[in-house]
């Protein structure tokens, strides 16, 4: 499902954020991410949902080889995948149904089948009965749960997620992780990025290990 050959990213700057990654994740598999801040977690992401492009090495995700794709067809590759943030970025003026709607609105849905999406999210996530609500009114927790049924609203076969549970309590952290272990238990490919070792290595997924822009180590097969 995504596949990873001989990948450097260099950014302008000249910093080699990545060095020579190699690295497969098969459909329907889930891996963490993990290693130091500045090891190049957020690069990886970034290089998978096209929002980068590497220096070097090829990329193919769900069977599409990403150098191919022109920034037309961008947004349309995009839609294959979740991205979920440690800063969920919501939207402060609207409420957390319109939250989840938006990329259903940017993609022209109807209002109806807008409606019984959004709701199937947040019914995913818990959150049913704070539709109406604003999201300054939500605890963190919760508001990371918006973000979540906003990344899953159109139903992506691939969930990204860049330290889903940085701001939040050891409790609030392992309810999150569930909630992508319940994700991939239905069948989507889940990577996440997290330097929370001590939560990752009790879920029994593969960890890939970065050190310095270099795949360093691998726990298990993904
Ligand atoms: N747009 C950019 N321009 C230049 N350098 C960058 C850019 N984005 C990231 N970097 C650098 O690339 C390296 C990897 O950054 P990245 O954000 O991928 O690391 P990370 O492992 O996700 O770290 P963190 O856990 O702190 O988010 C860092 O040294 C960072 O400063």
């Amino acid at each position: 499902m995504i596949l990873l050959r001989n990948v450097t990213k260099r950014y302008p700057n000249g910093h080699e954020a990545l060095s020579r990654i190699n690295l497969s994740l098969d459909r329907g598999a889930m891996a963490f991410l993990t290693g130091h801040s500045g090891a190049g977690k957020s690069t990886l992401l970034k290089l998978i949902s096209l929002i980068e492009r590497p220096s070097r090495g090829q990329i193919v995700v769900n069977g599409q080889n990403l150098e191919s794709l022109s920034a037309r067809q961008v947004p349309y590759f995009r839609r294959q995948i979740g991205i979920i943030f440690q800063d969920h970025h919501l939207l402060h003026d609207r409420s957390v149904f319109d939250n989840v709607a938006l990329p259903l609105v940017i993609q022209g849905y109807r209002q109806q089948e807008i409606a019984r999406r959004v709701r199937a999210a947040l019914d995913k996530v818990g959150l049913l009965h704070k539709e109406n609500a604003e999201p300054v009114t939500l605890s963190t927790g919760e508001q990371q749960r918006v973000g979540i049924a906003r990344a899953v609203v159109h139903k992506p076969a691939i969930l990204l997620a860049d330290e889903p549970t940085g701001n939040l309590d050891p409790h609030l952290s392992r309810e999150i992780m569930q909630l992508f272990l319940r994700f991939n238990q239905v069948g989507t490919t889940v990577m996440i990025a997290s330097h929370d070792l001590n939560l990752i290595s009790s879920l029994g997924k593969p960890m890939v290990h970065l050190h310095e822009g270099r795949l360093h180590r691998r726990e298990a097969e993904a």
